[in-house]
């Protein structure tokens, strides 16, 4: 028996895909009803499951989401987030190889988006309004890749 009253949770693996196209356009999706969060745009992918690599839940989470098979991923940057609903251990990886056109397997919008630099350093995202938490504060490192 417990005797703490706090809620531990328990950390979770995500695997994140950020595919970059020819255009230097980056692929966002909406997160859609149902899911915590529905509503606020993201990078695709998902949870790692036991046993997994984090490449192959990203090529696992990429197929289930896009339709689409990546060939390779390239570690870029992992960050670590607690938000009401999880903590999350969020494994960024950079895509610029897949096969198939991506769509939305799973009822999410897909909106493929430029990033910008402004004069204040911040990243306009104008037609993927809101981005999660844990992921805009990447988004003017990306643009400066
Ligand atoms: N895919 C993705 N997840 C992110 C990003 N940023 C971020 O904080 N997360 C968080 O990472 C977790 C991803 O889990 P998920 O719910 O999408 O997992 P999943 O695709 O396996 O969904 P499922 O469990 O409904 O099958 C969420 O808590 C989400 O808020 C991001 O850019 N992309
Ligand atoms: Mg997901």
């Amino acid at each position: 028996m417990t005797t703490s009253t706090t809620t531990q949770v328990k950390r979770i693996d995500v695997a994140v895909g950020v595919l970059r196209n020819a255009q230097g356009e980056y692929l966002f999706a909406q997160r859609p009803e149902g899911k915590p969060m529905a509503g606020y745009w993201e990078f695709p992918g998902g949870k790692v499951e036991a046993g997994e690599s984090i490449h192959d839940a990203l090529a696992r989470e990429l197929h289930e989401e896009l339709g689409i098979d990546i060939g390779g991923s390239t570690h870029w940057l992992e960050v670590e987030h607690v938000y009401p609903h999880a903590h999350v251990l969020l494994h960024f990886r950079i895509i610029t190889d897949w096969q198939g056109e991506p769509h939305g397997r799973e009822n999410q919008d897909l909106h493929w988006q430029r990033l910008l630099i402004s004069a204040d350093g911040s990243v306009d995202t104008p037609s993927t309004e809101p981005i999660l938490p844990a992921t805009v504060p990447l988004l003017p490192r990306l643009a400066q890749l």
